[in-house]
């Protein structure tokens, strides 16, 4: 089931618009990923309002969790895995407290990842592997879907990392990390040349950059996004709530995460080792710690 129209991704490569940090944006024109993504942001909303029914905050695998400090972390999320995965079982709030919501976001993420697999195949072309080269190291589809709520708060605490971080900065562990923002700002890359610029999108804008796993597949040929959110350039002294979804495509938790035999340099000893993108990813959690 082809539910897109890849035709404007094709357009784009051909323009070469992949830089080696992350796509260029794409407006998201196909008609179900807009209405999902609609969705999605009502349901999260209808979330939140139900949030004494159902504590939306849950910390899954991956997760940034909290910060070991006195700095509040001002977010709340919700991450969903595959359906079938024993290991990390989705926790679902019951039926009767957010009719649809589960039906709707197995759908959600089942498209999400035939997205995901349409952009791999444009980096499979675009960094000259073999055809599905990419996606065969994704097969299990042990991605993750996460939505985001940060609540209104004063611009002044925002604006002091020490008293308030709505998301640090970071890089995402996956291959690629697809975003979506409603449009309240405040989401800022970091460029080659250590410059912060804030990501301005409408909420069908599809952001998507490269995560870890990505980097060291390729030798550090791709560099990973350092992101981050904190308060928008434009805020005033009360910063508005903010939504985002994020979408994390992530390789087969037994697959390496070292450098794949096309990206080694002969010549050198590979930047990265090699070890399963499940040691990788707890790797990265103790870390945070
Ligand atoms: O809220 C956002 O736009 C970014 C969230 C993010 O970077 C993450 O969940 O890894
Ligand atoms: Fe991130």
């Amino acid at each position: 089931m082809d539910t897109f129209d890849f035709e404007e991704l094709r357009t784009r490569r051909e323009k070469s618009q992949i830089t080696n940090m992350y796509f260029e944006i794409l407006a998201c024109k196909n008609q179900q990923l807009q209405r999902h993504y609609t969705g999605a942001e009502l349901s999260l909303n209808l979330a939140e309002r139900q949030k004494h029914a159902f504590n939306m905050v849950q910390i899954h695998y991956l997760t940034e969790v909290t910060v070991p400090s006195a700095r509040k972390r001002v977010v709340e999320s919700y991450d969903i895995g595959p359906n079938n995965d024993d290991l990390y079982p989705n926790i679902w709030p019951p039926e009767n407290t957010l009719p649809g919501f589960q039906a709707f976001m197995e759908n959600f993420f089942d498209i999400m990842n035939i997205f995901k697999d349409a952009l791999l195949g444009l980096l499979e072309d675009h960094y000259e592997v073999s055809k599905g080269r990419f996606s065969a190291l994704h097969n299990m589809a042990q991605n993750e879907l996460r939505l985001l709520h940060y609540p209104d708060i004063k611009t002044e605490l925002l604006k002091d990392t020490k008293k308030a971080v709505r998301f640090g900065q970071h890089t995402d562990f996956g291959t690629i990390t697809i975003l979506f923002q409603a449009p309240a700002g405040g989401l800022y890359f970091r460029s080659m040349n250590g410059n912060w610029n804030e990501i301005l999108s409408s909420k069908t804008d599809a952001i998507i950059t490269f995560g870890d796993t990505f980097e060291r597949w390729t030798n550090g040929r791709v560099h990973a996004g350092v992101h981050c959110v904190q308060a928008p350039s434009q805020a005033q002294d009360q910063t508005g709530e903010r939504y985002a979804i994020a979408y994390f495509g992530k390789a087969n938790r037994n697959q390496s995460v070292g450098v794949l035999p096309e990206f080694a340099n002969k010549l050198e000893s590979p930047k990265y080792e090699d070890m399963t993108a499940e040691e990788y990813n707890q790797y990265r959690m103790l870390s945070l710690y």
